[in-house]
């Protein structure tokens, strides 16, 4: 019985003992772990070895086993505890189990052994609580950062739509104060800066700031201090305004051409400021720096193409200059060149009615006669440019539009006028002719600025006559157009003087008000009576014995003369004598 007893105490002893080699082999315990688990195998050993077998139950055999196992594959796979969690766990829920179902069993455990896998077991609850609450919070910060994803995402959004609003209600107020500024008539005046040029020191610059209507020079005191004074456009163009973007502003304007409004666009400055750079360009011209004369005729070809099929338009062009108070057309050849007259009532509606008026269709054409027109143009040089113009040159494109399903005509016409340069005769030292067409010059722009102060005032008696220009802008000035005067200014300290005077002359332009402009269209009905008056007249005329007037009037009038698919200019004959200029008061103009 002892020894039966003995072997059953033993058995247990070496089934533990046999699970300890295999986990050894199958675990391949390192050396520092196998030093443990024969401390541990001595630990069972010394146990079981003085207990009776009916001491030790099987269960409680089987259950070591287990253990004992498992806390040797904890040992060598330290790195895999999560893998094993779920072993232990079985193994530990197992022992609780057996635990609870036989209460004696677990009073004969060691209690040693018995805290130890509560240890564990409460070891394991925390790390799992922790690990979902770890969890959890994980979710929760996701969920809050999608949360706050979505709604940075909503605020871009309102953000972007409330910058392109912000830029859609600026355009608006624009476009608004320009439906103003149409229905109050006012001539628009814009403001551009030339750069200082090449081999220019340009450490310091009369304009002390720039906004976007508004322009701030710093103006010279007596007594040595710099003040500043402010002048309020429509339009500031700084020194680096490109070509395009000072076209891009005006060309709402001069689209209103085609729909039989008359416009004028008229360059003034003092010399050297960049009026003809504007309004043609530099001397080497490319595709970025042509001018608005070269670009508002592109644009008008390019409706032009657009509109077809619902309005046909005939375009055709004159080119005049002013000099020393004589009209000249420029599109004549020098030798040929006389000296034209302005006639306001003209009943073909030019204003020059006897200068070359050529059908345009390209802008080939239009380079051609512009380079002919530019050649033929008097300039001359003085000290403050040595390509100055020295006369007035007026580009007038006329329009005739034939609406193909209302049946209306329009006819409009644009000027685009580069005004020669106001010059200080005192400063620029100019003698001889030179001297000549400064006083000229001054004294054209002089008429201008009475003109401008009559019309600023609203007086009866606008001085138009007083000079070829003023009558050449009379329909411009004081008619049914839309006009707008581009003043230039030269950034150079030493000539600040002229910068204020000619910024003051541009504020008193802005202050005049036109009228609103009207369209000239007449439908097909009015054109029906007035040909039916006309051939009437005509009638009339033929019984009274004057043939050649019955000749003009009797068909629909070519009121404009073009010849149409033929782009070469036409050569009208001079009938006016050569003004006499000898007689010329010899005054400097002072600035307006
Ligand atoms: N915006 C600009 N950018 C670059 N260069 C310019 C600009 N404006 C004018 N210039 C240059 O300044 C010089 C004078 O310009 P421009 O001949 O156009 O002046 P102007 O006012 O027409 O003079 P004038 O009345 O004497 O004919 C030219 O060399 C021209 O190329």
């Amino acid at each position: 019985m002892n020894k039966l007893m003995r072997s059953h105490t033993t058995e247990p002893i070496q089934k533990v003992l046999i699970a300890k080699q295999s986990i050894e082999t199958d675990c391949c315990l390192e050396s520092t772990e196998m030093a443990n688990l024969e401390s541990l195998n001595m630990l069972v050993r010394t146990l079981l070895l003085d207990k009776k077998p009916e001491e030790v139950p099987l269960i409680v055999e089987s259950l070591l086993i287990k253990v004992i196992q498992e806390y040797e594959c904890r040992a060598a796979n330290q790195h895999l505890m999560g893998e094993e969690e779920p072993n232990l766990l079985k193994v530990t829920e197992e022992v609780s189990s057996v635990v609870r179902n036989d209460d004696c069993v677990a009073e004969q455990f060691q209690p040693g052994t018995k805290i130890s896998i509560e240890l564990q077991q409460k070891h394991i609850q925390e790390l799992r609580n922790s690990l979902s609450s770890v969890k959890s919070g994980m979710e929760q910060l996701r969920i809050q950062y999608s949360e706050d994803f979505t709604k940075i995402g909503r605020q871009l959004y309102i953000l972007s739509n409330a910058a392109s609003g912000y830029h859609k209600v600026l355009e608006d107020n624009r476009k608004l104060y320009n439906q103003i500024q149409d229905l109050k008539g006012n001539i628009r005046v814009y403001c551009r800066v030339r750069p200082f040029l090449p081999g220019q020191a340009n450490s310091s610059s009369s304009v002390a700031g720039m906004e976007e209507r508004t322009i701030t020079i710093i103006t010279p005191t007596k007594y040595g201090k710099d003040g500043s004074k402010s002048f309020t456009f429509n339009k500031v163009f700084g020194p680096a305004a490109t070509q395009e973007e000072v076209f891009s502003d005006m060309q709402p304007l001069i689209r209103s051409v085609l729909d039989g409004f008359n416009v004028c666009i008229f360059a003034y400055g003092q010399t050297g400021s960049g009026k003809t750079y504007t309004m043609s360009g530099p001397n080497v011209l490319s595709e970025k720096s042509v001018g608005v004369n070269y670009r508002a005729l592109n644009d008008l070809f390019n409706l032009q193409a657009q509109r077809k099929g619902t309005i046909n338009y005939e375009i055709s062009v004159q080119m005049i200059e002013i000099y020393n108070e004589q009209v000249r057309d420029l599109l004549q050849d020098s030798g040929n060149r006389n000296t034209l007259e302005i006639r306001n009532t003209s009943q073909k509606g030019l204003a020059v009615p006897d200068a070359s008026i050529v059908p345009v269709t390209s802008t080939s054409d239009v380079a051609e006669l512009m380079n002919q027109g530019q050649k033929n143009r008097v300039v001359g040089s003085t000290a403050i440019n040595d390509r100055s113009s020295r006369s007035h040159s007026c580009l007038t494109v006329h329009v005739q539009g034939h609406d193909l399903t209302s049946g209306t005509i329009l006819r409009a016409c644009m000027h685009l006028v580069d005004l020669a340069g106001s010059e200080r005769v005192d400063k620029s030292e100019v003698v001889g002719d030179r001297l000549k067409e400064a006083l000229y010059i001054n004294k054209s722009l002089s008429a201008l600025g009475d003109v401008i102060a009559s019309l600023a005032q609203k007086n009866s008696h606008v001085p138009y006559r007083n000079s070829k220009l003023t009558q050449l802008l009379q329909d411009s000035l004081g008619g049914q157009a839309k006009t707008l005067m581009f003043v230039h200014i030269s950034p150079e300290p030493d000539v600040v003087n002229e910068t204020i005077s000619t910024l003051k002359f541009a504020e008193r332009v802005a202050s005049v008000e036109l009228g609103a402009a009207k369209a000239n269209k007449e439908g097909g009905e009015v054109r029906e009576l007035k040909e039916q008056i006309a051939w009437l007249k005509a009638a009339l005329v033929k019984k009274e014995g004057e043939p050649e007037n019955i000749q003009s009037t009797q068909s629909s009038p070519n009121i404009y003369g073009i010849n149409k698919g033929n782009a070469t200019p036409v050569f009208r004959k001079n009938r006016q004598p050569m003004e006499d200029v000898g007689n010329l008061e010899l005054r400097t103009v002072k600035p307006f």
